[in-house]
């Protein structure tokens, strides 16, 4: 497989979510620092790490969502190429406008770092084809800026196109409806909160991740 993680100033889980792919997928992916404006046009995943890039100013993801590597990433995933966005990478998916809604401050005003409890919902797209359907799996949070939020006419439409990845399985940070992760309309662009490559191997604490990147191995066979 041929993968490449995006690195932006602040990013912090680049390197976890490198070691999980070779880990998982058999190849080093490329490390592709944000002020590249071209990307290889036979890549097989693009990853957008978590962190908190520019500082999570602005709003957590505004700024490197404006970066010169955006571009590029908006025609692949327009082309079909799958995209992952884990955290800091969700929040700057929602912000590029490649996923709707947006994602702000947690409820409860806090950080929140522990290990929560999910449901799989949906179970067709590339990154969750391996997961069951209500699957209840565990996976790390590490945010501030957690709480998932879009119109209802939104939620109603993610809803009826089996686009709610994952959802909490308690309300962790106020996110509607429970929303931890969504796919985009053609469903080649993942977003979520938790961290599967914090959840790959016995030394994490349990494996619960490691389908997600799994699943774009079977894909690609
Ligand atoms: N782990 C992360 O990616 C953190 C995301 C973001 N900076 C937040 O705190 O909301």
């Amino acid at each position: 497989m041929k993968a490449a993680v995006l690195v932006f100033p602040g990013s912090n889980c680049d390197r976890d979510l490198a070691v999980a792919i070779e880990k998982i997928c058999g190849t080093k992916p490329l490390m592709v620092w944000h002020q590249e404006s071209e990307l290889p046009d036979d890549l097989d995943l693009i990853a957008v790490p978590g962190g908190f890039s520019y500082g999570d100013y602005l709003r957590s993801g505004a700024m490197a969502a404006r970066s010169a590597v955006m571009p590029a990433v908006i025609k692949q995933a327009e082309r079909g190429v799958p995209v992952l966005g884990i955290c800091n990478g969700f929040q700057i998916l929602t912000e590029a406008g490649l996923l709707p809604g947006a994602l702000m401050r947690n409820a409860g005003l806090s950080f929140i770092c522990r290990n929560v409890g999910l449901e799989i919902q949906n179970t067709t797209s590339p990154f969750t084809r391996l997961y069951k359907k209500n699957q209840k799996i565990h996976l790390p949070v590490a945010h501030h800026d957690g709480n998932y939020t879009a119109d209802k006419a939104t939620l109603d439409q993610l809803e009826d196109e089996d686009r709610v990845a994952l959802r909490y399985t308690e309300n962790v940070n106020g996110s509607a409806r429970n929303i931890a992760g969504v796919l985009n309309k053609k469903g080649n662009v993942l977003g979520l909160m938790p961290h599967p490559e914090r959840m790959i191997e016995d030394a994490h604490g349990g494996k619960d991740g490691y389908n997600m990147f799994a699943s774009l191995m079977q894909v690609m066979a």
